[in-house]
């Protein structure tokens, strides 16, 4: 199944699709809580009935003090309408709470298991895909409110049944020609209901995007990470009016739909109000002319509404539930897609690695519409040697190294570990013997030791071993510095102290002092196969730069990494220099064969060594 078909409020339900939605949906309200399931279905069902039993004990008590035979039958009718009242009075917040139960039971396991779907996806292309994230988004939603709608839903519809069937015998028994002229007027309304729902789903997914984006535009406006530009450029104007712009393409839609739907209701009401105004006439003529008693004229009207009010709240839940199905369908759809990359039958084995890393004319592009990133790229990292890959601004240096943890599978062309194409090995596997640090590493709002431990999980509670990768990235001694240490809080975002009054803040840190954090990080998965190094030295100083390439240089002895980097003092070292430009491999050779050689390699790290030493501005290369 894919997830990036078309929206889903344009594609009619076929009859098989909606009862699996139904059934999807059930089965997730059984499975998340039986139990209060169960109570809310029975005393729902229950409740449904006192109405029908009120009305006839009033005629009951009606007729019995009309008849003058003694108030022994009125009272045993008052008796019982008061034992209805109570019953009516405490099923709600019964059932209240049960249905509060139900709804966060079934919301935590719709989000387990959406969250689950979404983390197994293997690779990067759907979190670029702005299609996908629409429907994420709307999954997020339908997940954890379509199971109990559905539930409430077809529970309603039983209710509104129950209630109707009683009501109906009763009117039959007064009057079969209003009873079908009532019928008939649900019709229309069901219908009706039923072509707005299918229209509130389509409106919903089409101002998707408006909507996601007016949460970006609020992002930008709210957190500190775009405080500081935002403040400096004066862009809170335009970007409050980019926000308010979405805001009201997506109310402008809504509101379309909404006039739509007064419009619609509006008409129904009118129409069942003629009826209810004819059936009264009828009955008033009836009384007078003694064909009906006072009972029979009351039960009459109790009958009329309540067929009329509960074939109204029929056709809402009808509609309801619909609607929610629908919305359900992107639920379905996350849930129900599949391995985003292809994943082999029978993965190969994956021993440590003993040869080395081959890419074989590899050609990459990120999608059908975009330009080839890399073009025919063949390339062997040896086992045990360290291998530089630089290049210009958008040379494919980091997609290179994304294609290396099976991020994204090359277009054409193969990845092979050890003789062993790396799609036919089990992904999570692969994943386990690389170690990196990427250029856009995360800085995690968690504590010291979380933001090192999450390199690998299994350090987590083992202080020495975090220490080491820190002490190894040159980052121990400012951590052990924090007001606690390890367990410091590195966001200013939550407090350290969840009841505090925000002085328990935690702290921020420098952007070197973060990307000593990743690299900690990377330290932290030691005895890896393969370390991945895209620019780890970009915000250091000259002098923590300095220190960090050598404790690195130290760390890559005898493993096998690649390390991407602008500086080329930093790469000298390396067994093997790449240069890749415009997705090919341009000059490759250790640091004096491509000195020698007088290249675009020669050419930049002259530039870079004079940018230091001379005054005048030096002269870019040809290709810039
Ligand atoms: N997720 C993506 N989707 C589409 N195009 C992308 C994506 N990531 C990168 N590109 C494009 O691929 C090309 C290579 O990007 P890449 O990040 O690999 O370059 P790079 O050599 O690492 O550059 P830099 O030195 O600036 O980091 C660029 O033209 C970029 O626009």
């Amino acid at each position: 199944m894919t997830v990036l078909g078309p929206p889903s409020g344009d594609v009619p339900a076929s009859g098989t699709a909606a009862w699996r939605r139904v059934l999807s949906a059930c089965a997730l309200g059984i499975r998340a809580a039986p139990l209060p399931l169960s109570l809310y279905l029975v005393l729902t069902l229950a409740g449904a009935a006192l109405p029908v039993l009120a009305a006839w004990l009033t005629k009951l008590l009606l007729d019995g003090l009309a008849a003058g035979t003694g108030s022994g039958p009125a009272l045993r009718a008052g008796a019982g309408l008061a034992a209805v009242g109570l019953l009516a009075g405490l099923l709600p917040p019964v059932t209240g709470y049960l249905r509060g139960e139900l709804d966060r039971a079934v919301g935590l396991l719709a989000q387990d298991r959406l969250f689950t779907s979404v983390a197994g996806f293997a690779g990067l292309a759907r979190f670029e895909d702005p299609v996908f994230l629409d429907r994420l988004r709307l999954a997020e939603q339908a997940g954890r409110l379509t199971p109990n709608q559905t539930i409430e839903g077809l529970v309603g519809a039983l209710r509104a049944v129950v209630t109707v069937a009683g009501f109906l015998g009763s009117l039959f028994t007064l009057s079969p020609t209003m009873t079908l002229l009532v019928l008939a007027c649900a019709v229309p309304s069901l219908l009706a209901e039923t072509v707005l729902a299918r229209r509130r789903a389509r409106v919903y997914w089409e101002i998707g995007p408006a909507e996601r984006r007016e949460i970006f535009y609020s992002t930008l406006l709210s957190t500190v990470a775009a405080a500081k530009e935002v403040r400096l450029f004066a862009i809170g104007d335009f970007l409050r009016g980019r926000m308010l712009a979405d805001r009201r393409t997506a109310d402008a839609a809504r509101r379309r739909m909404d006039r739509g739907e007064a419009v619609v209701q509006a008409g129904l009401m009118v129409l069942a109000a003629l009826v209810t105004a004819g059936g009264l006439i009828w009955a008033v003529s009836a009384a007078a002319g003694g064909v009906l008693t006072l009972g029979d004229v009351t039960i009459f009207v109790a009958a009329v509404a309540g067929v009329q009010g509960s074939l109204t709240s029929l056709t809402g839940e009808v509609a309801r539930t619909h609607h929610a199905l629908l919305m359900f369908d992107h639920y379905l759809a996350v849930t129900g897609a599949g391995p985003d990359l292809p994943a082999p039958a029978e993965p190969r084995s994956m021993p440590a690695l003993r040869h080395g890393i081959e890419l074989h004319d590899v050609w990459f592009r990120y999608s059908g519409g975009h330009p080839w990133v890399l073009r025919g790229v063949t390339l062997h990292i040896p086992c045990g040697g360290s291998l530089a890959l630089v290049g210009l601004n958008g040379a494919g240096k980091s997609t290179l190294v994304k294609l290396l943890c099976r991020f994204y599978d090359p277009t054409r062309g193969s990845i092979r570990w050890d003789g062993v194409d790396i799609r036919d090995v089990d992904v999570a596997e692969l994943r386990r013997r690389i170690g990196a640090v990427f250029q856009d590493y995360m800085c995690y709002d968690m504590s010291a030791a979380e933001n090192i431990g999450v390199g690998d999980l299994s350090a987590l509670d083992d202080p020495p071993r975090l220490r080491a990768a820190a002490r190894l990235a040159g980052i121990d001694e400012r951590i052990s510095a924090l007001p606690h240490g390890y367990r410091t809080l590195l966001s200013r975002d939550f407090a350290d102290e969840p009841d505090g009054d925000g002085s328990a803040a935690g702290v921020l840190l420098s952007g070197g002092q973060w990307q000593r954090l990743a690299l900690a990080r990377a330290f932290l998965r030691d005895r890896r196969d393969l370390l991945i190094l895209d620019e780890p030295s970009a915000g250091l100083d000259a002098a923590a730069e300095h220190e960090i390439h050598r404790a690195l240089r130290r760390h890559r002895q005898g493993r096998t990494s690649v390390l991407i980097s602008h500086r080329l003092n930093t790469v000298r070292g390396a067994d093997h220099i790449v240069v890749l430009a415009d997705g090919v491999i341009a000059e490759q050779g250790r640091h004096d064969e491509l000195m020698a050689a007088g290249g675009r390699y020669a050419t930049l790290f002259s530039l870079q060594a004079d940018g230091y030493l001379t005054d005048s501005p030096p002269a870019l290369p040809a290709d810039r």
